[in-house]
């Protein structure tokens, strides 16, 4: 039996939950798909699996098919909590998938109620009043209104979801939470079933939410309502040993955060190759052989960032194809590095991009390691055949789009030595 089972709709929210539940003293593994769930006796010891899953953008019945296979796998852990893990900007379109598989998971189960949310306040990620805000603005507001496969146009949580879903969505407002844990679950439990989006402007307020829902089967939302939980694993006692090699950063994501890390690596010294998307898409393997030429004519001590956004006219206009083509030469280049140039510690900023790259590289599972930043962390992994140099061991930071320091592609690697 293990204390918590998760699904994550991407790879870089799966090491989010991860590190949050690792710093709070749980001890963790995160697998990729459904088929790499451990059995009891693998699982022994361990307080949280998470699934990894690339389903935020994938067709509506491909979202709920492998979340409902990682679900019944799962299943045969016994957990006392299902978690179900989007992003904490709630990235998602008026087709799903958030609702459609929270309706999913909860008919597995047999169950009619769970809490939303999304918050994530360490991230600047809060909701008030059921809107949603990043950092001082509205999520309609921030950069996310111009993200290429989820563009946020609307902030308020409930409106967000209830195209999405058939079950009914409530409301809980801040001030039933700053009631306390003992009130909330009265105000919960007086609620019809339903999907209760509830406030959170602070992490005490997750606390409470997570004190108040213990007794909940299926709980949803960031890795923020995870604060909460404590275990008894000290990580500094955890051994994480990085394999030697040469380093590289890729970067599918268009966020902005990412946008201003690409531009500050760069000017501490970094090496940068901006893709062509244009190319790329007319003969993604001439770009491939073209970054992996460059990478190899490369001082190994300097840091690569291979990127394909610089500014937000890079996306304007783009065609339906580019998103898969920019994660498969992304993924090819990554691949090849690590078969060919040595390449042991890679960065790869976006949820979409890193599922795209570690699915290439045939890893299975992610030992979860240092924090470099909130909901970010350095795990470690051995590619698979898919990789053709399989055994081959990799330290990754998978990275959210909107996470992470300024300077984190010049400084993340200070944790590994
Ligand atoms: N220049 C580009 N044009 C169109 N799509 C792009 C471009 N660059 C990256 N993409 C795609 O945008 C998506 C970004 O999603 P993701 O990797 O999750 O990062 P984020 O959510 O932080 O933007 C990926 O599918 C990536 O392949
Ligand atoms: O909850 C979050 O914000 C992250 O864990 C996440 O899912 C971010 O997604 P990407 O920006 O697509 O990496």
């Amino acid at each position: 039996m293990i204390r918590l089972a998760a699904i994550a709709d991407d790879f870089t929210g799966a090491t989010d939950l991860a590190t949050s539940l690792r710093e709070r003293g749980l001890r963790v593994a995160v697998v990729l798909g459904a088929e790499a769930v451990p059995s009891s006796a693998e699982a022994k010891g361990l307080d949280a699996v998470i699934v990894a899953l690339k389903s935020r953008t994938a067709p509506v019945a491909e979202a709920v098919s492998v979340s409902l296979d990682s679900v019944r796998a799962l299943r045969e852990l016994e957990p006392g909590q299902y978690f179900v893990k989007y992003c904490s900007t709630f990235d998602s379109t008026s087709a799903g998938n958030i609702g459609p598989v929270l309706d999913a998971v909860l008919g597995e189960l047999g169950e009619r109620r769970t809490v939303v949310v999304p918050a994530f306040p360490d991230n600047a990620r809060t909701v008030f009043q059921g809107h949603l805000f990043v950092g001082g603005e509205l999520l309609s507001d921030s950069p996310m209104r111009h993200h290429p496969l989820t563009p946020m146009t609307e902030s308020r949580v409930s409106a967000l979801l209830t195209p999405q879903t058939s079950h009914p969505v409530t409301e809980v407002s801040v001030d039933s939470v700053w009631a306390g844990a003992d009130a909330l679950r009265d105000t919960l439990d007086a609620l019809p079933d339903s999907y209760v989006v509830v406030d959170a402007t602070t992490n005490a307020d997750l606390e409470t939410i997570q004190a108040a829902t213990t007794s909940w089967r299926v709980l949803s939302g960031s890795a923020g309502l995870a604060f909460g939980m404590r275990g008894d694993h000290d990580p500094a006692n955890q051994r994480f040993d990085a394999p030697e090699g040469r380093r590289l950063v890729v970067c599918g994501s268009a966020s902005a955060k990412t946008r201003e890390q690409i531009a500050a690596a760069l000017a501490a010294g970094a090496a940068g190759f901006k893709l062509d998307v244009q190319r790329l898409l007319a003969d993604p393997g001439a770009v491939v052989a073209e970054v992996s030429a460059w990478l190899a004519g490369l001082d190994p001590e300097v840091v690569p960032v291979v990127y394909s956004v610089a500014t937000l006219d890079d996306i304007r206009d783009a065609s339906h194809d580019a998103a898969p083509a920019v994660e498969g030469v992304l993924s090819r280049v990554v691949v090849d590095a690590v078969a060919r140039l040595g390449v042991r510690r890679v960065i790869v900023a976006g949820g979409e991009t890193s599922g795209a790259v570690t699915t290439a590289l045939g890893c299975t599972r992610l030992l979860i390691g240092p924090q470099i930043a909130p909901g970010v962390c350095w795990s470690l992994s051995t590619t698979g055949a898919a990789s053709g140099s399989p055994g081959t061991p990799v330290a990754l930071a998978l990275k959210s789009g909107n996470f992470g320091s300024t300077d984190m592609f010049s400084t993340a690697w200070e944790a590994l030595s």
